[in-house]
């Protein structure tokens, strides 16, 4: 499993958030993007998920040597700032959604509800309206949605944002397993998330992809 990106250039409207920024990862490792509020982070990581357009470059997936996917974003994960699940629905309503919606891709196996449930620890409120949770509790449960459905890419945006410290390192030790286990992640965190094989990539902003900036 290989990732590479080539020259990548975003825009936010009329502002060059980043340009130019190449780099490469292979399964079982992680990019994690560092750098201040606006630096561009989260905008990168749309761009991988195929969110975003790039003004220019690309973002290559191989499976393996000799086998390409057509896109990042079939064979990924995009964990957002938002939870992307419905208030009023209960928390099994939601992930059931998720597992279905999803489906597994090639390689790998996604967890039951109820497992993916139990491995954030939310196990006994899974009846429970995903509203009726605390912040911290909707975070863990919108993580669960990557377990119930294999993806071998995780992008995930402040992944431990209003985290708890023991829930950081529950979240921080999921994403850990996935690598184990061949995955990939590319993160955007403001706090250590103690992944493994990481290599960082420190977003500086428009201002400097201004003066960088090669058409
Ligand atoms: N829809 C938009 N239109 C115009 N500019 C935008 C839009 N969305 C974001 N921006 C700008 O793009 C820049 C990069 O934002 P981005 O969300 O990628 O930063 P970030 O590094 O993830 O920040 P944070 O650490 O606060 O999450 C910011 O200056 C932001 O104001």
């Amino acid at each position: 499993m290989r990732l590479a990106a080539e020259n990548l250039s975003a825009h936010r409207g009329e502002d060059l958030i980043f340009s130019n920024l190449s780099f490469h990862l292979e399964g079982g490792s992680a990019l994690l993007l560092t750098g201040r509020n606006g630096s561009g982070k989260s905008t990168l990581l749309k761009v991988a998920a195929g969110l975003l357009k790039p003004a220019s470059g690309l973002i290559l997936f191989w499976y393996d040597t000799d086998r390409k996917a057509p896109r990042l974003a079939e064979a990924a994960h995009y964990l957002g700032h938002r939870n992307a699940m419905k208030p009023e629905l209960s928390v099994r309503e939601n992930l059931t959604f998720w597992k279905d919606f999803f489906g597994d891709h090639e390689g790998g196996e996604g967890l039951s509800v109820l497992d993916a449930a139990a491995a954030v620890e939310l196990e006994t409120v899974l009846h429970l309206p995903f509203g009726y949770l605390s912040a911290g509790q909707q975070r863990r449960m919108a993580f669960a949605k990557l377990l119930v459905a294999y993806r071998p890419v995780w992008i995930v945006d402040e992944p431990t944002a209003a985290l708890d410290t023991s829930a950081e390192s529950l979240l921080s030790n999921l994403m850990r397993e996935h690598q184990k286990a061949g995955g990939m992640i590319l993160a955007a965190t403001h706090q250590p998330l103690e992944l493994l094989n990481v290599e960082h990539l420190e977003m500086k902003g428009f201002e400097f992809a201004a003066q960088e900036f090669v058409p």
